[in-house]
């Protein structure tokens, strides 16, 4: 009897590292999870060491393996948080720790780097893409001007994927997906930006030469490592697919390959995107043009409040996430006039990176925990519905997919439905990062191409609706969520005058 092959995909969060082992027929093998630690100061620095992952890693798969020992693993695909900037010395030892998506210590070094190049109509024009706060370039820069001694050490570059990647295969690579979020990679043409890393080596050629080897995302990185797959349990000859960034790999998990999907991410961050055949073009900057790991592009909004908001709200209030249900269920849209701009460590979309929170309207009727509760999702909610609205370019939501740990609550998902008028659903598995990283790591293996195939029909195979969870629109509420959004985008604009006008908010 033959063993069923099957594939691990690995998604390495902000919050943590989860672990999914498939196989091929779409059984779930097993699952695993173990938490990351996080460096936040108050300057708005947010770091984590990459060997961190790396234990994350071993742990989870672990976990996952555990009651299929010796399952027959042909691939492994990584999917990664986006951005965050891995220095190597020549041995490719770690520097120091990665500066994370949602660093806001950097923001200086991306307005310096904005007005140097001509602001952002000037970088769309010349290089694709105008740099937000949090993209990998500003922080780059940062380490020139801030630790220079570390900046002089480096000789490899890498995102959180990659440098996974390299552990386990002891390759240096990039794919297309997650450069395209670095700030220093040009999502019209898919080559690296020379210009940007000269300017901020001195032109010393130092970091044009750190740059890894960029290959397409159905590409493999290579073979595990053999002393890496003894210590993982895994066969020898298991190939590492490209991987990719976990809003990448969240598009290959949602079916999200094709025009007019849509997906929303409620992890530490809130994302927004959907799939197009050609890049985007945003000269504000607030739609990210990404590229697809798919073929395509990936046009994409994020906030930098979302569950993390949800965490430290619940705990603040000695609860728990399911504290949401029984809140969003008693409380009204609008939160009976309080208003919650829910910034804790500065915004990406809006454009406001040094931002913080704020509590608007609070009075004797909703000084409530509930109340606190309800203003914090629509606070949250709010944000991003604004990014639907840019990626949706004036056109109705028909149809969200909803992903990350928010899209557990179901109070949630009807708020998103109310206060949109789609239809929200939830894909049977809900790790949509690992299942799009598993599906990658198929297309390596050949799964797709043996049948003719392709990232549409490995989507097809794999990707289902949990109907239990789906959430039809009450049009009851819309109203209220209309005015409730205005409410917020009022006080957005009072909070901070220069959003006002802005297609972001
Ligand atoms: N039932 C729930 N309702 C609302 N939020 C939830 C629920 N379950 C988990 N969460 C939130 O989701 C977070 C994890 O989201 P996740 O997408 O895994 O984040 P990341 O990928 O950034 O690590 C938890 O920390 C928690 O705040
Ligand atoms: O910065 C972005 C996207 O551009 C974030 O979406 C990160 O990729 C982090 O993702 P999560 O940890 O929230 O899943």
């Amino acid at each position: 009897m033959t063993t069923a092959s099957a594939f691990l995909g690995i998604d390495c969060g902000t919050q943590g590292t989860k672990a999914l082992l498939l196989q091929q027929d779409g059984k779930t093998l097993g699952r695993g999870y173990a938490k990351h630690d996080i460096i936040e100061r108050a300057n708005g620095a947010r770091e984590q060491d990459p060997r961190w992952w790396v234990d994350a890693l071993k742990t989870s798969v672990a976990a996952a393996m555990a009651s299929h020992p010796n399952a027959a693993v042909q691939g492994i695909g990584i999917s990664g948080q986006q951005h965050g900037l891995v220095v190597l010395d020549e041995a490719n030892e770690v520097i120091r720790p990665a500066k994370l998506w949602n660093d806001t210590e950097t923001a200086p070094q991306n307005e310096k780097l904005l007005t140097h190049f001509g602001g952002p109509e000037a970088w769309i024009e010349r290089f694709g893409i105008v740099p937000r706060t949090g993209y990998t370039v500003s922080k780059l820069l940062w380490l020139k001007e801030v630790e220079p001694q570390n900046f002089a050490r480096v000789r490899h570059i890498l995102l959180p994927h990659e440098y996974l990647n390299l552990w386990l295969t002891g390759n240096l690579r990039a794919e297309y997906g997650d450069a395209s979020g670095t700030g220093y990679f040009d999502p019209r043409s898919r080559k690296w930006i020379a210009e940007v890393l000269q300017w901020i080596d001195g032109g010393s050629g130092q970091l044009v030469s750190a740059l890894p080897q960029l290959i397409t995302p159905e590409d493999a990185v290579g073979k595990l490592r053999p002393e890496i797959a003894d210590e993982l349990g895994l066969p020898h000859d298991c190939l590492v697919a490209s991987g990719g960034g976990d809003n990448m790999m969240g598009a290959l998990g949602t079916g999200n390959v094709k025009q007019g999907v849509v997906t929303m991410s409620l992890g530490t961050s809130s994302t927004v995107y959907s799939y197009r055949d050609a890049p985007a073009e945003d000269r504000s900057g607030n739609v990210a043009p990404f590229c697809s790991s798919s073929g395509g592009w990936l046009p994409l909004v994020c906030t930098m409040n979302a569950t993390n908001v949800v965490t430290q709200t619940v705990e603040l209030i000695g609860s728990t996430v399911a504290a949401l249900e029984p809140a969003l269920q008693n409380t009204p849209p609008g939160a009976d006039g309080l208003v919650w701009l829910p910034f804790l460590n500065g915004e990406r979309t809006p454009d406001l990176p040094s931002a913080r929170g704020t509590l608007l309207g609070v009075s004797a009727n909703n000084y409530t925990q509930q109340h606190l509760i309800r203003a914090m999702v629509e606070g949250v909610s709010f944000g991003i519905l604004a990014g639907l609205e840019l990626i949706l370019q004036g056109a109705a939501a028909q149809t969200v997919q909803l992903i990350g740990g928010g899209a557990k609550s179901a109070e949630w998902r009807q708020l998103l439905a109310d206060a949109t008028g789609a239809t929200i659903q939830v894909p049977a598995e809900e790790e949509a990062g690992c299942l799009g990283a598993a599906i990658q790591a198929m297309y390596a293996c050949g799964c797709a191409a043996g049948d003719g195939g392709s990232f549409q029909e490995l989507a097809d195979r794999y990707v289902r609706v949990d109907d239990s969870k789906t959430a039809r629109p009450n049009p009851a509420n819309r109203d209220l969520y209309r005015a409730a959004m205005r409410a917020y985008q009022d006080a957005l604009h009072h909070q901070y005058p220069e959003t006002a006008g802005s297609s972001a908010t």
